[in-house]
């Protein structure tokens, strides 16, 4: 199997035979020890300002679903927070595990959730999403977990969507999409300086991870499970356990943006 994957033959733990940085000094997702995450009282309130217009479609990549907004305007946003200037959202994406008791690329002290939650943004200052990501302070990622409750009633038009998509490079439309409802109440963060949790790994992430989840039932959970790594006509493969372990911090500080 050529190409990036999960599977012990091409996962994270092989990905820097062909990308090196993977044992760079920023690398993500990492633990986050609350206990060890000093207060910054300079850091700002987060302000997400997401126009539902601009979502357009939703993908399976082979490596995780994928929901993608045009990024031509400013309307959907994210200002404040740690970040200065404007950064516009290209895509949220989730990482999920086989199991419940594990999924999330960012743990807590220790703990995996069974899922999370990306919403990737890119510095308004380059002039493009790809300029900006080789950039070190090109992209600004939201993490949002997912833990076990009740159903939640905001994530099934995602959900019901998956039907369609079921196989690697499959895509459908999906329009009039507001992220806003997959956010927690709380907008309390985490923040610190990181890298795509993917190949090509680069270091160009500011890391915003919410301290509150949001919630997943199991049977939802099992919608995520449903999705394929494989495409039409190959062996198939669940897309399951698409996420990289915790990394080393490397001296790198995880300010919080309460106290
Ligand atoms: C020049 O393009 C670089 C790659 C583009 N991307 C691909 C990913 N797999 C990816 C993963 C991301 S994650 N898991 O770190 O949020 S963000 C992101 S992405 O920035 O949207
Ligand atoms: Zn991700």
């Amino acid at each position: 199997s050529h190409g990036w994957g999960y599977a012990a033959d091409n996962g994270p733990d092989t990905w820097g035979e062909n990308f090196p940085i993977a044992n760079g000094p920023r690398q993500s997702p990492i633990d986050i020890v609350p206990g060890e995450a000093a207060f910054d009282a300079a850091l700002k309130a987060l302000t997400l300002k997401y126009d539902p217009s601009t979502s357009i479609d939703i993908l399976n990549n082979g490596h995780s679903v994928q929901v993608t907004f045009a990024d031509d305007t400013d309307s959907s946003t994210l200002t404040g927070g740690p970040i200065s200037g404007t950064y516009r959202l290209k895509q949220f994406h989730f990482h999920w595990g086989a199991s419940d008791d594990k999924g999330s690329e960012h743990t807590v002290a220790g703990t995996k959730y069974p899922a999370e939650l990306h919403l990737v943004h890119w510095n308004t200052k380059y002039p493009s999403f790809g300029e900006a990501a080789s950039q070190s302070d090109g992209l600004a990622v939201v993490g949002v977990f997912l833990q076990i409750g009740a159903d939640n009633p905001q994530l099934q038009k995602l959900l019901d969507a998956f039907d369609g998509i079921k196989a690697k490079s499959t895509q459908t439309s999906f329009a009039n999409f507001d992220p806003t409802i997959l956010l927690p109440g709380s907008l309390d963060y985490w923040t610190y300086d990181g890298s795509l949790t993917t190949p090509p790994l680069l270091e160009s992430v500011t890391w915003i991870v919410c301290k509150e989840s949001i919630s997943v039932s199991p049977g939802q959970m099992e919608k995520f499970r449903n999705l394929m790594f494989s495409g039409d006509g190959e062996a198939p493969c669940c897309m399951v356990d698409n996420y990289r372990p915790p990394q080393p911090l490397k001296g790198r500080k995880v300010r919080a943006s309460f106290q």
